[in-house]
């Protein structure tokens, strides 16, 4: 069983209150706002008052996700956007514990984003103060990219650090979370499905279609 996180930033932005109702009734768990500073990452995305004029349509959990070069000084801002979750990026220019202790003092759930290359041990001495881990899949900042295979065996190394040290830690997936791949992620250790272009958002499956097929997948 894993949850299924919609991937605002793949939705039809023209059309994104229509389609965050359309996945509210659907089985959709969480909704995944990917924020980037075009520094971190080379784009682009969504902002605070995304999040402001969507609270309103949904009381499904909010997972912000911070692609910015100085996270710090963006946890208040979206805290009071109505997020619910947020992760950061352990590789970003911040002091690690002090961040995810800030975004729990906020009474949210703490993650620790790590790109396909960080090694797991960047979550050595952090992971009591850690109620999430996002592993990207994909090298962050685009959608569309292709899955990187070596990350099957770093969720399941994962999977068994936190079996391990007897804590409760879900593992979200980023990137090209595909119906090919969700069987094998699931398999591995992930709980928690950022589904974006690969498997939600499809040119030509209608979104309340594309959420009862991942329903199939995930919610088993
Ligand atoms: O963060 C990202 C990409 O950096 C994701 O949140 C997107 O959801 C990607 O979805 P796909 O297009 O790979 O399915």
């Amino acid at each position: 069983m894993a949850k299924i996180g919609a991937s605002l930033m793949c939705a039809d932005l023209g059309r994104l209150v229509e389609s965050v109702q359309i996945l509210n009734q659907g089985n959709v768990d969480f909704f995944h706002f990917d924020i980037m500073d075009g520094i971190f990452v080379p784009n682009f995305s969504m902002g605070p008052d995304m999040l402001k004029r969507l609270r309103p349509q949904t009381s499904k959990p909010f997972d912000v996700h911070l692609m910015v070069e100085e996270p710090e000084r963006f946890i208040d801002m979206f805290a009071d956007a109505g997020a619910d979750m947020i992760s950061v990026h352990a590789e970003s220019k911040l002091h690690l514990q002090r961040v995810l202790q800030s975004i729990r003092d906020r009474n949210l759930k703490a993650g620790v984003a790590l790109n396909p290359s960080t090694p797991l041990c960047m979550l050595d001495y952090v992971l009591d103060s850690v109620d999430y881990v996002c592993l990207m899949t994909v090298n962050p900042g685009f959608a569309g990219q292709k899955f990187i295979p070596s990350i099957f065996g770093k969720i399941a190394d994962l999977r068994q650090k936190i079996k391990a040290n007897n804590l409760d830690i879900s593992i979200q997936v980023d990137g090209n979370i595909s119906l090919a791949n969700i069987p094998l992620v699931m398999e591995k250790g992930a709980d928690m499905l950022v589904c974006g272009t690969s498997s939600l958002f499809l040119p030509d499956v209608k979104l309340d279609q594309a959420v009862a097929d991942l329903s199939e997948y995930c919610h088993k």
